[in-house]
């Protein structure tokens, strides 16, 4: 059974259609990524499957737990990686990250997080004293410190530097090679080739193309993930 299982996912605001019958699945121990335009209803499907929005319409299957009735017992198995607005800037480094590992039957061991995501010359730091990349490999330990069957990353190395994406994305292959799902959402088409075993692209709230990023680049006749990206996007239109 796939971990996550979207089918025919369907949300509205109002008048504007967001996801207009989305359906994908991702399997254990994957690295699944998510593309697309913006505006395409990627936000709105991911916050679906963490149960932080009601679809109108359309199945979805999480870790074999339905998000909109059993988010409590999913948040326990599920990291989300959050934005960095949304922790105080009071907050020193390792006791976000202490905080965040009391909410966990079995959390990660806090130095060696602090260590992998070389954070521990920032331990005591304030939040709102860090740098962008400091902020965001924070933000990545806090999703990983209840040691998550899933790991939901959106825009995983926005704001960082050519060596920190480097280090995030060997961090994220050795949290996949140790049996975590990933769902990472991305604008960056580097990314996905490297680190994705298959992505969905995102256009105008539908799923256009899945596959793996060499399945997608043959599929479109395009030599890199870039052009294909445009070109199934374009001929979606
Ligand atoms: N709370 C909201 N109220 C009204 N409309 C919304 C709301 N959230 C999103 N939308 C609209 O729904 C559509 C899909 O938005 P969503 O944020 O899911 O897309 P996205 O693919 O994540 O976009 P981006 O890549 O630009 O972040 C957009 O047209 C957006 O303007």
């Amino acid at each position: 059974m796939p971990l996550i299982e979207v089918t025919d996912l369907r949300k509205r605001y109002g008048n504007r259609v967001a996801v207009d019958g989305v359906s994908f699945s991702v399997e254990r121990g994957e690295i699944f990524g998510i593309l697309g335009t913006n505006g395409a209803g990627k936000t709105t499907t991911v916050e679906c499957i963490e149960g932080l929005r009601q679809a109108d319409a359309g199945e979805l299957s999480v870790l074999g737990l339905n998000p909109a009735t059993d988010r409590a017992a999913l948040t326990r198995r599920v990291g989300v990686q959050l934005q960095e607005s949304r922790l105080p800037a009071k907050l020193r480094v390792r006791e976000a990250l202490e905080l965040f590992a009391s909410f966990y039957p079995d959390p990660a061991d806090v130095d060696l997080l602090l260590e992998r995501l070389d954070l521990r010359d920032h331990a005591r730091s304030y939040f709102g004293k860090l740098s962008g990349g400091q902020k965001q490999r924070v933000s990545i330990a806090l999703a990983l410190v209840g040691n998550p069957e899933l790991a939901i990353l959106d825009e995983l190395t926005t704001g960082l530097d050519p060596h920190a994406r480097r280090d995030t994305w060997k961090l994220v292959e050795a949290v996949r090679d140790a049996g975590v799902t990933v769902l990472l959402v991305t604008h960056f088409m580097d990314e996905a080739e490297r680190l994705c075993d298959r992505v969905a692209i995102f256009d105008a709230g539908r799923v256009v193309a899945t596959g793996t990023p060499a399945e997608l680049r043959a599929t479109a006749g395009e030599s890199t993930l870039d052009d294909a990206f445009v070109s199934l996007t374009r001929s979606a239109r």
